[in-house]
Order: C-alpha cells, then sequence, then structure tokens
C-alpha cells in the first residue's frame, strides 16, 4: 500500500529476533485512520508480537514503526501510550470491588494516573460521560453492579470502555472474544461495528466468525512474515492462506 495522508500505523520492514529466531521478519504493515483492521494467522505466527512492537512492549531489532509520520519504535512504552496508542491485555484490570459507574468514573478522568483520579473520585463526575461510555459497551443496565459480579463478557466490555476512556488513537486488541459464549461474542461483534470509523483498531483474532463479522480488510501473518492482506472474500480464496491457516474448507471452517 502506498504512503497517504490517511496513513495512521506504518510498520517498515519492522523485524524482532528471541535468541536468533525470528518471531516477527521485514513486516510491512500500513493501517489508515478509522479502520478495524483484523490480524490472522496460525498460532506462534508473530500476530501478538506484532502489537507487542507497536506498543513499545518489545523492542525492533530492525526496521521501523511510524505513527501519525513520527518513528515511535524507540520511545519508551508510557510514552508510546501518551502518544495514543491504548493497548488491551487479556488480563482483567477493572476495580472488582467497585461498581461498573464507578470503575468508569476512574477510568473516565483525562487526567494521566490512577491515583490522581482516585483522588477526585466521587467528586467531579462527569456523569453523561460515563453514561455513553456504558452505553456503548453495553453495560448501560449493569452501572450500580460491582465488577466482582459481571460476566466474563461483561468484564471485557467493561475493560474496554476503561480504554476507550482515555480516548487513544490506535486501539490494539488481542484476542478480545476468547472465553466469551457465542451470544457475548455477536454482541463483541456489534460493540466493534459501533467503534469503527471513530476509532482506528487492529484487532488479533482466531475466531474466524468474529472476524467475518468486523472484518474490512484483513492481514494474514505465517512464520512472521505476511502472507497476504486484503477482503475476507480475498483472503479466504487465496491459495497460500488456505494451506497455512484456513484449510480447504473456507474461513468458516478455521
Ligand atoms: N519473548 C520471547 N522470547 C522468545 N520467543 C518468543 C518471545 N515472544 C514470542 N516468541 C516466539 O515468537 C513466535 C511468535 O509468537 P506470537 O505469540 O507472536 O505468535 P501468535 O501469532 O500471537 O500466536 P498465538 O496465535 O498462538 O497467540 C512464537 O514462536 C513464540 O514462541
Amino acid at each position: 500500500m502506498s504512503a497517504g495522508q490517511e496513513d495512521l500505523l506504518v510498520m517498515d520492514k519492522a523485524s524482532v529476533s528471541f535468541s536468533g529466531f525470528r518471531a516477527v521478519s521485514e513486516l510491512d504493515l500500513t493501517v489508515r485512520k478509522g479502520e478495524l483492521r483484523c490480524l490472522i494467522g496460525p498460532n506462534g505466527a508473530g500476530k501478538t508480537t506484532t502489537l507487542d512492537l507497536i506498543c513499545g512492549k518489545t523492542r525492533l531489532t530492525s526496521g521501523e514503526i511510524r505513527f501519525e509520520g513520527r518513528a515511535i519504535q524507540k520511545l519508551p512504552e508510557h510514552q508510546i501510550a501518551r502518544v495514543g496508542i491504548g493497548r488491551k491485555f487479556q488480563v482483567p484490570s477493572v476495580f472488582r470491588e467497585l461498581t461498573v459507574r464507578d470503575n468508569l468514573h476512574i477510568g473516565h478522568s483525562r487526567r494521566p494516573g490512577v491515583f490522581r483520579n482516585l483522588l477526585t473520585f466521587g467528586r467531579s463526575a462527569d456523569a453523561s460521560g460515563i453514561d455513553r461510555l456504558a452505553e456503548m459497551v453495553g453495560l448501560e443496565n449493569e452501572l450500580e453492579i460491582e465488577a466482582a459480579h459481571l460476566s466474563h463478557g461483561q468484564t471485557q466490555w467493561l475493560e474496554i470502555a476503561l480504554l476507550l476512556a482515555q480516548d487513544p488513537t490506535l486501539i490494539l486488541m488481542d484476542e478480545p472474544t476468547a472465553g466469551m459464549t457465542a451470544q457475548e461474542t455477536m454482541k463483541t461483534a456489534q460493540l466493534f461495528n459501533r467503534l469503527r470509523g471513530r476509532h482506528t483498531l487492529v484487532v488479533v483474532e482466531h475466531d474466524m466468525g468474529f472476524v467475518r463479522d468486523i472484518a474490512e480488510t484483513i492481514s494474514v501473518m505465517h512464520q512472521g512474515r505476511l502472507l497476504a492482506e486484503g477482503p475476507i472474500s480475498d483472503v479466504e480464496r487465496n491459495k497460500e492462506v488456505r494451506d497455512a491457516y484456513l484449510g480447504s474448507g473456507g474461513i468458516g471452517h478455521a
């Protein structure tokens, strides 16, 4: 893909080696502003490592990562977060003993640092912002429930709301539907479709039904490299992708 004004994230021949093993190899990946990009591929393809490289958790061995035109690969992780890249990890970080409303209250403050947020806790509620966030993730009826009593899916949605509260320009998510019921997965697809265009998302997923419901462009990784990229119909037809990942039964059988 050629460089354009709307390119938000550009990985340019990004590589990382662990003790000589190339987990990501000369990866070129361009994500445009407002895009919802799915990253798929077999186990060990380098998908999580790619997210780690973007958010600065893992350092590039060679290559470059540009965000809004600026090279970020040498910035420390907290500064990468500050320039507008947010990552949702699988391990929940919600306050389990607090209600959904109180969790969102803490997350909603734009002031950096949880401790400062705790200091202002209860004094400067932005109720409408909290209600909007809760509605966005489908937790508007759970606002007074303690986070400890939420289902797995609801906890994940609260995590997403806490991330949205930080208003990152680019959101990275690793297997957001892992452990969810079929109904929760469906609701998560609806949520992602609501986020489409408002945020830029890079989502690593194995659940191909979910990918089918949300994806515009899919990037397929295999052995640290980009194997294919394009709309789901193109990716599904690609012989190399079928051989490496999807199998002969098509994308619904991955
Ligand atoms: N810190 C590390 N040290 C050594 N090897 C690593 C490290 N991180 C990842 N790897 C290796 O790099 C390869 C890519 O791993 P990665 O987790 O990125 O794959 P993935 O595509 O996300 O796989 P999965 O779908 O199973 O999560 C794997 O072979 C993994 O063992």
